[in-house]
């Protein structure tokens, strides 16, 4: 595995564990224990700085939007462990999607609901 995907998968063990025993001090455990309404909320949020940072120019402007996206990857996938869903159901999900572009999948989803509407 590289070394990304070991500290994703890491993290993802830890926030599992933190939604399971949901330890005092923990700020994943008060996220959880807020729902999707509070989860939501920071998502939300991260994602308005992530599209902000995204137009800052230069390495400084690099760093931010990577700790930003930081930022709202750590807040995704505690939704995700709120749900119950893994980042290999994700994973799953991507993979089914494999080789379907975009414009193609969206094509064959308006011509389903056209034929059923
Ligand atoms: N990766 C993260 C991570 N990324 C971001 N954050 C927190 O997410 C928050 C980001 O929100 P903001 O920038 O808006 O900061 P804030 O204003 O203080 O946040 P709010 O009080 O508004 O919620 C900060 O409190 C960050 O510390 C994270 N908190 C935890 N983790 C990981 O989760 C593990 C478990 O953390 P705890 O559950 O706190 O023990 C840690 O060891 C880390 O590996």
């Amino acid at each position: 595995m590289s070394e990304a995907l070991t500290i994703l998968s890491r993290l993802m063990e830890t926030i599992q564990d933190r939604a399971q025993k949901r330890p005092e001090g923990s700020y994943t455990t008060k996220l959880i224990e807020g729902g999707a309404a509070r989860i939501g909320k920071k998502v939300i949020e991260e994602a308005a700085e992530v599209v902000e940072a995204a137009a800052e120019s230069g390495e400084e402007g690099k760093q931010h939007f990577t700790y930003e996206v930081g930022d709202l990857l750590y807040h995704v996938m505690v939704m995700m462990a709120w749900r119950g869903v893994t980042l290999d159901d994700v994973a799953a999900e991507l993979g089914r999607r494999e080789g379907i572009g975009g414009l193609v999948e969206k094509a064959q989803r308006t011509q389903t609901n056209d034929e059923t509407t």
